[in-house]
């Protein structure tokens, strides 16, 4: 997979390099370029923003420098590129998304400040058949898309072939049942006092497994109700259900 990043803050970007990515880097499982929005600057200032039309606080990305920058970046790979643009108006990023992202050739993620990027740089995307989602990763602004596509990056390269050690961890992440992981434990078997529930120390692994879908169950109800609801209805065994 290729990944381009086109950002006016490439050093945020730095920790992409580090540990897990970037052993998936070194290993040649992912391709990632991060490119400075000021280099497709006309100006002696270097400018990157203006005002918005209609008023209001803040200031808006220009559109003349967006658009050399996607043309540029994309003209880079001849393979198609998802461009995705971080947004606190966009579609809720889920583990979904990450999963079907991960069956991408090229991602190119462009981050915006101040009050965002000019419409018209997605709508000129899009009517030259390029796919562009914007996308949230939650209800709540950031300063630019950055730390967003940090989030998004390790959330789908942990999902391509080769980079997790034990390929088993992505099936039984979180959500990939619906249902929240439950607790985990390690040794000392008794830590200042709280002992490792006997059951996990049993070998009976019906019983094990059954005791880690209630703790999954029970602690779904408890924090993620929405995601117990929106559960398929073949999702939940007899077991389940008496629990
Ligand atoms: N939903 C996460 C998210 C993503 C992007 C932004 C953002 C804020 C300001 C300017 C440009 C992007 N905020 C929140």
């Amino acid at each position: 997979m290729r990944i381009d990043v086109i950002t006016i803050f490439p050093g945020y970007l730095a920790p992409l390099r580090e540990a897990l990515l970037g052993r998936a880097i070194s290993a040649g499982l992912v391709d990632l370029a991060v490119h400075d929005l000021r280099t497709w600057t006309r100006d002696v200032h270097q400018a990157v923003d203006d005002a918005p039309y209609g008023g209001g606080p803040g200031m808006v990305m220009r559109p003349q420098v967006w658009g050399e920058a996607l043309d540029a970046v994309l003209a880079l790979d001849e393979r198609p590129a998802r461009i995705v643009v971080p947004t606190p108006a966009g579609r809720p990023f889920t583990q979904a998304t990450a999963q079907a992202w991960s069956g991408d050739e090229r991602l190119l993620f462009t981050c915006g400040r101040y009050e965002g990027i000019d419409q018209r740089v997605v709508d000129d995307a899009r009517r030259r058949d390029l796919t562009v989602d914007e996308v949230s990763i939650g209800d709540y602004v950031l300063v630019g898309g950055e730390v967003a596509v940090l989030v998004m990056v390790e959330a789908v390269v942990r999902l391509l072939p080769g980079v997790l050690g034990n390929p088993a961890s992505a099936e039984q992440d979180s959500f990939s049942d619906g249902l929240l992981e439950g607790p985990a434990f390690t040794r000392p078997e008794v830590w200042r006092g709280l002992a490792v529930p006997d059951v996990l120390r049993s070998g009976n692994h019906a019983k094990i497994a059954r005791w880690r879908r209630d703790r999954a169950l029970e602690r779904t109800a408890e924090r993620r109700p929405d995601l117990l609801a929106a559960l398929p209805e073949d999702a939940l065994d007899d077991a389940d259900r008496a629990f």
